[in-house]
């Protein structure tokens, strides 16, 4: 997938997407990464050609967006905030339209419902109406539905967004396991820094329409830099002196109550020198936890801004969206 200065202007709106550029290689799992309006949603619109770009060029599977359309669609599949589910239809109904629509022979399309129900974990579910699944069943039939005519690239928009934690790490495995031993192609979209962080091999931070950032989760990450450490003084009369001690190796960091942060600012490698020198002062602690940066803090330091609450106020844009 090759991007070139996209482009995506409302009439009445902002420039939601304002020039992006960007690579996906065969077989890597990409996350976009972004605040709410951000433009993450209105890049995959056009990447999937739901939605024409006012500027720049892109060629997904090789298929230029604008010109080659149906080749596009073809080679990809795409799960979509906005799911398209029939509540009166069964799951199996479902994947059997979807193969039907693909123009799959009726013969296999029993073969390829019955395996990918049984992918996504919904064998059991599989002759019940859509209006009894939950809300991480009805993600995994939008997952198995973009599968089912073999793309070699998957869109994700906001795949775990309402889900609680253990659909979402069900959901996890099934994308890594596709990257993984089958080669797919996924482009993800996500708020969730530990989705990012768990799932795509590289990551580009959007805000306000453009990139901001690039790079593998741990290469941004060592970016931003130093580790923190933070200790909790097993006496609550110590904490000055716990405190005058970690300062020598580094910024004091907000922290939570209680205890005590510094931005290390010689590395992981301080560690030690901190334990040493609280040993000599003879101060004790109950907890010394040495953190490493996160993608929230890869955000902040290239935004200026945290990514909880980052987003636009969200006036008119659900309007303006359907
Ligand atoms: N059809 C539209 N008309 C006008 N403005 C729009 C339209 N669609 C999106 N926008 C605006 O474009 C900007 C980017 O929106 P987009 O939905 O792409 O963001 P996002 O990063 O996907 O956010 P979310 O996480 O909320 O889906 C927002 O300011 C939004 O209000």
């Amino acid at each position: 997938m090759i991007v070139e200065g996209l482009v995506r202007e409302f009439r009445k709106g902002p420039r939601a997407v304002d020039g992006i550029d960007l690579r996906v290689e065969p077989g890597e799992a990409y996350g976009f990464l972004g605040p709410n309006g951000a433009g993450k949603s209105t890049t995959v619109l056009m990447l999937t050609t739901l939605l024409p770009p006012t500027g720049g060029t892109a060629r997904v599977a090789g298929y230029d967006i604008v010109r080659e359309g149906p080749q596009v669609r073809a080679s990809i599949g795409a799960a979509l905030q906005e799911a398209a589910l029939d509540p009166f239809l069964t799951g199996r109904e479902h994947l059997n339209l979807q193969a039907a629509l693909h123009g799959i022979s009726r013969a296999d399309r029993k073969k390829r419902g019955n395996a990918l129900l049984e992918r996504v974990g919904l064998q059991e579910a599989a002759d019940r109406r859509v209006r009894g699944y939950s809300g991480g069943m009805k993600r995994r039939l939008d997952l198995a539905l973009a599968l089912v005519h073999g793309p070699s690239i998957l869109f994700l928009d906001e795949p775990t967004t309402g889900l609680d934690p253990q659909s979402r790490s069900a959901l996890w495995s099934e994308v890594s396991r596709l990257a993984r031993d089958e080669g797919v192609t996924v482009f993800l979209t996500t708020q969730y820094l530990e989705e990012a962080d768990v799932l795509a091999d590289r990551v580009g931070i959007i805000d306000r329409g453009t990139i901001v950032a690039e790079d593998t989760p741990e290469a941004l990450k060592a970016e931003i830099g130093r580790p923190s450490v933070e200790a909790t003084p097993a006496s609550p009369a110590e904490r000055d002196a716990v405190v005058g001690v970690l300062g020598r190796f580094g910024e004091e960091i907000p922290s939570q109550p209680g205890t005590v942060a510094v931005r290390l600012s010689g590395g992981a490698a301080g560690l030690a020198d901190v334990v040493r020198a609280l040993d000599r002062e003879n101060l004790k602690v109950s907890n010394l936890r040495l953190e490493e940066p996160s993608l929230d803090d890869v955000f902040l330091a290239k935004t200026g801004r945290s990514l909880e609450g980052a987003g636009d106020s969200g006036e008119g844009a659900e309007e303006a969206q359907g």
